[in-house]
């Protein structure tokens, strides 16, 4: 029997809006083993976030059920950290106490934290910057710190949208690099959303491409391309291409 990690069962998610109900997601079937990294890719208002919200349990489906091992999410938990396209770090904290910050919420000790904090640092590439303050660093590494602060929690599920959106295409790319790394030390389980085919190819063990609003999952890719992955090659543009097409028909 397959193993059911994080189990996405017959989803339906309505929202209430003033023009009446908006069914974004409708019998949606997804499972996620552990330690994959699954990108979600699918055209504007199609429900990404939907999924992630439902994942994170800031949000309820309407119907249907989601587990994680088997127990029911019924809310937000330290199991599941979620990276947003803003860092949101706190601006009157420097690198180590913003990225300590889940341990402290989690009354973990002074020594404690700081024993947990700066391996952090260094797994996502910030040492010598442990003093500063987020407007003393780029978006990059405000992101960097983001990403370190949801490790900090342990959780098994990384939860994150579009985190690398708002960055120039070189940051963007090295960022990409350094996630990849990040999340093959760590084994943790990863759900990306991205609107770039590229970003989703490079990064996924599997790419789940979405319809339009309301009709779901249209292709579940399996990515079998060799890391670090190479966007040139024909096997990874050709991949590039079904997604295109299924992204326009
Ligand atoms: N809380 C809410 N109340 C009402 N409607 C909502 C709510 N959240 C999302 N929606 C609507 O649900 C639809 C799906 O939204 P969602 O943010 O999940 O899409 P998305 O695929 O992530 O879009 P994008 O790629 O543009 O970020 C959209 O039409 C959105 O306006």
């Amino acid at each position: 029997m397959a193993y059911r990690y994080l189990n996405i069962e017959n989803v339906g998610k309505r929202y209430q809006t003033p023009n009446g109900a908006l069914d974004v997601l409708e019998s949606l079937d997804l499972r996620i083993e552990n330690h994959e990294f699954v990108c979600i890719v699918g055209p504007s208002g199609c429900g990404k976030t939907t999924i992630l919200n439902l994942i994170a349990g800031f949000e309820s489906p309407t119907s249907g059920r989601l587990t994680l091992l088997d127990e029911p999410i019924e809310g937000p938990g330290s199991d599941r950290a979620v990276v947003f396209q803003e860092a949101s770090l706190m601006p009157w904290m420097n690198v180590q106490s913003n990225i300590g910050l889940p341990l402290k919420v989690k009354h973990v000790s002074k020594e404690e934290r700081a024993a947990k904090v700066e391996p952090l640092i260094d797994t996502v590439g910030l040492k010598g910057f442990e003093r500063h303050f987020p407007w003393q660093l780029s978006g990059g590494m405000q992101q960097r710190v983001g990403i370190a602060r949801a490790l900090a929690m342990d959780p098994q599920i990384i939860l994150m949208d579009e985190p690398f959106g708002a960055l120039d295409a070189q940051t963007r790319e090295s960022m990409q690099e350094s996630l990849v790394d990040i999340w093959s030390k760590s084994k943790k389980t990863v759900v990306f959303i991205t609107h770039s085919i590229d970003e989703a190819l490079v990064l996924g063990d599997r790419v789940i491409v979405m319809g339009s609003r309301g009709t779901g999952v249209k292709d579940d890719i399996h990515v079998d391309l060799d890391r670090p992955r190479d966007s040139t090659t024909v096997p990874f543009n050709e991949l590039k291409k079904h997604i295109r097409e299924l992204l326009v028909n």
